[in-house]
């Protein structure tokens, strides 16, 4: 019959299938107790999440692996494996699942742009801190997961659909940024009716079937309000981090507050609040109007406990004749060094 030392051999390599560590690294193996003649094994085993159905697989395997080795029965209990344990391992687990989706690529940083309401900007500020970011020298895609509302193609002038390669889909590159939208997806402009569980099925696509290569930073633009979408991101990209957009209103930064509360729920670390349109400043007299109210985005970053990270007045990129990107603020343009400022902080947040 075994003896504890071997069954504590046998049961070492066995991986907890949440943070994908030995039992023996997670020091799992808390009790065991032999009933000789009956050649009965009773095993305590301390795992990271309770109640699942990887614990009904693991469970399998236990006992499996305790009868091929001479136990005619098993008795197997589990309990919660200590939050200092957990805590250890998760940040790696974290990254090595989004590493996966990345194809392999472990240092890619994630920003949801997400807003209360829409109309506010969130499309044009996920368009221009990627294209800022670009210019700071980093390598960067946008998802597009604004699944209603897709607007990033035509903001940043692309009209070409991605290509295909070797099964693969390869994303648009405009500005030496990578584009990957639904409105690459959908025929003339038509309207979606998809329901939750298939536009799951759509995020997780815009990562294992696009090729992103190398990329530093990859940028996601929410569909407005508090949706099933934020909480798909959440499950693929727990490290994702949010910047939340908000006009000046005080009403809508109430509404923002609630995607906001949003991030918090799901564990995203908010990077800051942009308040856009901010105010309109005249060209002949320099004076500011504050034309959709004062002080909304001020109001929801200490609400949620962040800093503004800028505030954008109202203005239209300058009109160019050769190149068309209708949403794009050029690198001179106020706004466009406004967004330099905005995208310098943000890689100072996520590099510190
Ligand atoms: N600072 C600004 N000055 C002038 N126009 C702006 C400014 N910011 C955004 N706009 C314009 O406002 C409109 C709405 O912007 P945008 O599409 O980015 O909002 P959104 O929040 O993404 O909306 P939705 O969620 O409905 O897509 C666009 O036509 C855009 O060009």
């Amino acid at each position: 019959m075994l003896t504890k030392d071997e069954i504590e051999q046998l049961l070492n390599p066995v991986k907890d299938p949440f943070i994908h560590r030995t039992l023996e690294e997670t020091d799992g193996v808390k009790e065991i107790t032999i009933k000789e003649e009956k050649k009965h094994v009773s095993v305590k085993v301390a795992i990271a999440q309770l109640n699942t159905g990887k614990q009904m697989q693991l469970q399998q395997e236990i006992v499996g692996i305790l009868k091929k080795n001479g136990a005619t029965t098993v008795g197997l209990r589990f309990q919660q494996l200590p939050d200092d344990i957990i805590q250890k391992y998760q940040p790696a687990v974290e990254k090595e699942k989004e590493a996966s989706l990345m194809g392999g690529n472990n240092d890619t940083k994630f920003i949801a742009v997400a807003s209360g309401k829409g109309g506010v900007g969130k499309s044009t500020v996920t368009v221009n801190l990627a294209i800022s970011l670009m210019r700071l020298g980093k390598k960067v895609g946008i998802i597009d997961a604004d699944i209603y509302g897709f607007s990033i193609p035509d903001m940043m002038g692309v009209e070409e659909r991605p290509a295909v390669r070797a099964e693969k889909i390869i994303p648009v590159e405009r500005f030496g940024v990578k584009v990957i939208s639904m409105g690459f997806f959908v025929e003339d402009n038509s309207p979606i009716i998809w329901r939750g569980p298939m536009l799951g099925k759509m995020i997780n696509s815009f990562f294992k079937e696009v090729e992103w290569g190398d990329l530093d930073y990859l940028i996601l633009d929410l569909p407005p309000g508090t949706g099933d979408i934020a909480m798909d991101v959440h499950e693929l990209l727990p490290t994702c981090k949010e910047i939340i957009v908000t006009t000046p209103h005080p009403t809508a930064a109430f509404v923002a507050a609630r995607a906001g509360q949003m991030a918090l729920k799901t564990d995203h670390e908010i990077l800051g609040v942009v308040e856009n349109m901010a105010y309109y400043e005249s060209k002949n007299t320099g004076e500011k109007e504050f034309v959709f109210g004062q002080g909304g985005g001020k109001k929801l970053a200490e609400v949620l406990n962040t800093k503004v990270l800028g505030q954008l007045p109202l203005q239209q990129p300058y009109e160019e004749e050769d190149v068309f990107a209708p949403s794009i603020y050029q690198e001179d343009h106020p706004i466009g060094q406004e967004y330099h400022k905005i995208a310098a902080k943000v890689i100072a947040k996520m590099e510190d």
